[in-house]
């Protein structure tokens, strides 16, 4: 009981039609559901285990889904940070823990199932790297081809291995991921290849349900919720999710839709400090977060409606900022993840010290993808092994 709409001029589509920006104003689609016909309660889908899949009755998968076990990610109290900053209920999601190591696993379970129940049996995606592995992992587990364009030279080496082994085509092209995601566009739109990437409106549907177990986990609806953005499509996905279940009743108030990115790549903040109406893209991107190097958001005018319809706002932290919290988060938490996961806590403990926030907010930050995928930023920051001749003498002279 699904439809597909345009955010942007409310023209409709089939559920069936495969179209990515509509055909009368060039905008993105989205999946609208008739709520009124969903009829489980919250309390009956609390009883079910915790997992993306919990969450069917809001899903549009009517088959039997291509599936890893994704979601269910922990959700931590970050105590140690927290009272550093002089807050007592800081969170973070730990999207890192899903099949791949990101949180665009909820989106590709949504996304090849999508692909299958509509006939195509060719996906493809640009990506700066998690798009491609999580995409590649999972059209291996359909059987499918998968074709990925990466931009040469700016993807975690962990990333492009996933990639690599799960059988993609993987091509680097000597330009950015925004000129990567124009030419797959075409390539698609041309040959009949689906697009996986967060223009696709099935995809993102995985995505929402982020903010569905944030809200299971604590209990309640945070005051905060805080992810870092590149493409815009996690933030805009997890406020659709929160404004159905708000609609239907499951919850009766929306979080402040935070979004924070590097400063070298941040039009969505440039957006809402200048109160512009939509976003400058920024022709080149920089920052050592390269998941979030992206000038050109495609989902802006979705994340720009989140951000200002709950009274969210945005920021941008520098590199080091970022590169500092990656580490803090892994020595003092253990939560390892790559630098723009921990872009989303950077920007809460800036927040933080400009005094912008109240210290008893719940604020859960989405923490987007684990350590793993970016061990040469890791080596970089970290002091090397220390080498030693084999003996006990040698051991304990060191330590
Ligand atoms: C690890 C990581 N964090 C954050 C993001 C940003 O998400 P979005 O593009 O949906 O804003 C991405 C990809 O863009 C990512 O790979
Ligand atoms: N970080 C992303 C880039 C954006 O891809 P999208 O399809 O989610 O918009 C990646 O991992 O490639």
């Amino acid at each position: 009981m699904y439809k597909l709409v345009c955010v942007h001029c409310g023209a409709e589509y089939p559920p069936d039609a495969i179209v990515y920006n509509c055909e009368k104003c060039g905008h993105l689609l989205a999946v609208k559901y008739d709520l009124s016909k969903i009829t489980i309660t919250h309390e009956e889908i609390l009883q079910r285990p915790i997992s993306l899949w919990r969450y069917k009755e809001f899903l549009p998968v009517k088959i039997e889904p291509v599936t890893l076990q994704e979601g269910g990610t922990p959700l931590y109290h970050l105590k140690k940070l927290g009272e550093e900053m002089g807050l007592t209920n800081l969170y973070a999601k730990h999207e890192g823990m899903n099949p791949s190591g990101s949180f665009k696993d909820r989106g590709m379970t949504l996304g090849v199932s999508m692909a299958k129940q509509l006939g195509k049996n060719i996906v493809a995606c640009a990506s700066t790297g998690n798009t491609s592995a999580s995409m590649a992992v999972y059209a291996a587990k359909a059987g499918m081809p998968a074709v990925v364009l990466l931009p040469a030279g700016h993807v975690a080496l962990g990333k492009v291995a996933q990639a690599l082994m799960h059988g993609a085509k993987v091509i680097s092209i000597r330009g950015n991921f925004d000129r990567a995601l124009e030419m797959v566009h075409e390539l698609c739109l041309s040959h009949g290849i689906y697009l996986l990437n967060s223009i696709n409106p099935y995809r993102l549907e995985g995505q929402k349900t982020i903010g569905f177990e944030v809200v299971d986990q604590l209990g309640c609806v945070p005051d905060r919720i805080v992810l870092p953005v590149g493409n815009a499509g996690n933030i805009s996905a997890v406020y659709k999710g929160l404004c159905e279940w708000k609609e239907i009743g499951y919850i009766d108030r929306l979080p402040k839709m935070t979004a924070i990115q590097a400063e070298g790549a941040a039009p969505v903040v440039a957006a809402i400090k200048g109160q512009l109406p939509e976003v400058i893209v920024e022709q080149n991107p920089e920052t050592v977060a390269s998941a979030i190097r992206i000038g050109a958001p495609v989902n802006a005018e979705k994340a720009l409606r989140a951000i200002r319809e709950t009274g969210g706002t945005a920021e941008s932290v520098t590199d080091a900022e970022i590169l500092a919290m990656q580490r803090d988060l892994a020595r003092y938490e253990g939560i390892g993840v790559e630098p723009a996961s921990a872009a989303s806590v950077a920007g809460i403990r800036k927040m933080a010290e400009m005094g912008l926030l109240d210290k008893d907010e719940k604020i859960v930050c989405v923490v987007t993808g684990h350590l793993l995928k970016d061990p040469e930023t890791v080596i970089k920051q970290c002091a090397p092994p220390i080498e030693i001749d084999p003996t006990i003498e040698a051991l304990l002279a060191v330590l």
